[in-house]
């Protein structure tokens, strides 16, 4: 199978608004392939984490037999949050690409996903998966609201994306609230929280993916993957298990031939980043979402 690459702007908003495409050269017929959607992590603030976080997955996911069930994979960039205090590449508060402030992120991914099914007509055969930050994204589009009284509905969202078959979150953050909470000897994570979505804990929660009426948003899903692994250094197993149960508690289940079935997928040995570093095991885990949506 070979795949050409290419970066395209799907916002003119800022330098940030771009993905990456990797089209198949001879692609499955529509109704038989599947798309698949990367957004990466960071803690909504890190410039040097990027859309290209992918790649070793995608190197193995190309090289394997799922790569014939592909019709196109985007990996998509976003706005981010402040990080004046970064070591190489601190943010200026005159860049439009580093002072996003939800909604703004959620914002852009779902504007990237509308620009992709408009102009690929995918609709929901696709899967989005996400890391760290990037899971909580991928939920965000599936949970598919307004974000609180305070926020006005966006375009993105009057646009109506139409959310995806399966979402894999991978090192996730799912409940700001109890993550904020564990890590309060670390003010770096309270610190990264609040310039993404300010102070007021009822925007983490209406921001928050754990506790959804899924049945209302999301009435198409069929799989959640929650994918962690035991030697995450930076979000350890409380969020992945908060996220598990919330699904459960809301009619998910574990077994194979459930309509609406979920999977906990626990990695040995990998840090947070070397999950994505590595990719062998998420090319496998999407590879195998990939053969049973197909
Ligand atoms: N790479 C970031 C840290 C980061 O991404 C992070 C740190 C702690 C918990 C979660 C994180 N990322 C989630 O998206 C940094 O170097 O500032």
């Amino acid at each position: 199978m070979s795949f050409t690459s290419s970066t395209v702007p799907y916002s003119t908003i800022s330098t940030l608004n771009t993905l990456t495409l990797h089209l198949p050269t001879t692609p499955p017929k529509p109704a038989q392939g599947i798309w698949l959607i990367c957004i990466h992590g960071g803690a909504w603030c890190d410039p040097l984490i990027t859309s290209t976080c992918f790649d070793a997955t995608l190197k193995h996911l190309l090289f394997s037999s799922s790569a014939s069930q592909i019709s196109g994979i985007a990996s998509l960039n976003y706005r981010l949050s402040p990080y004046p205090s970064h070591p190489t590449d601190p943010s200026s508060p005159y860049d439009p690409a580093r002072n996003a402030k939800h909604p703004d992120h959620i914002t852009d991914i779902l504007t990237a996903i509308l620009f992709l099914q408009d102009k690929y007509k995918f609709g929901d055969r696709y899967i989005l998966i996400g890391h760290s930050c990037g899971a909580t994204l991928a939920f965000q589009v599936a949970k598919k609201r307004y974000w609180g009284k305070r926020y006005e509905s966006t375009e993105a969202l009057e646009l109506n994306v139409e959310p995806p078959l399966a979402i894999i979150g991978v090192e996730g953050i799912y409940d700001l609230s109890t993550f904020v909470e564990e890590y309060a000897h670390e003010p770096f994570y309270r610190g990264f929280v609040e310039h993404a979505f300010g102070r007021d804990e009822a925007v983490w929660k209406e921001a928050s993916v754990v506790d959804v009426d899924w049945e209302d948003s999301w009435t198409e899903g069929r799989e959640a993957v929650i994918v962690h692994s035991d030697a995450d250094k930076l979000v350890s197993l409380k969020q992945p298990e908060r996220m598990w149960k919330a699904l459960g508690d809301k009619g998910w289940k574990d077994d194979e031939g459930a309509e609406r079935r979920k999977r906990f997928v626990k990695l040995k040995g990998l840090d947070h980043d070397e999950v994505w570093e590595d990719g062998k095991a998420l090319a496998e885990v999407t590879g195998e979402v990939i053969g049973r949506l197909t």
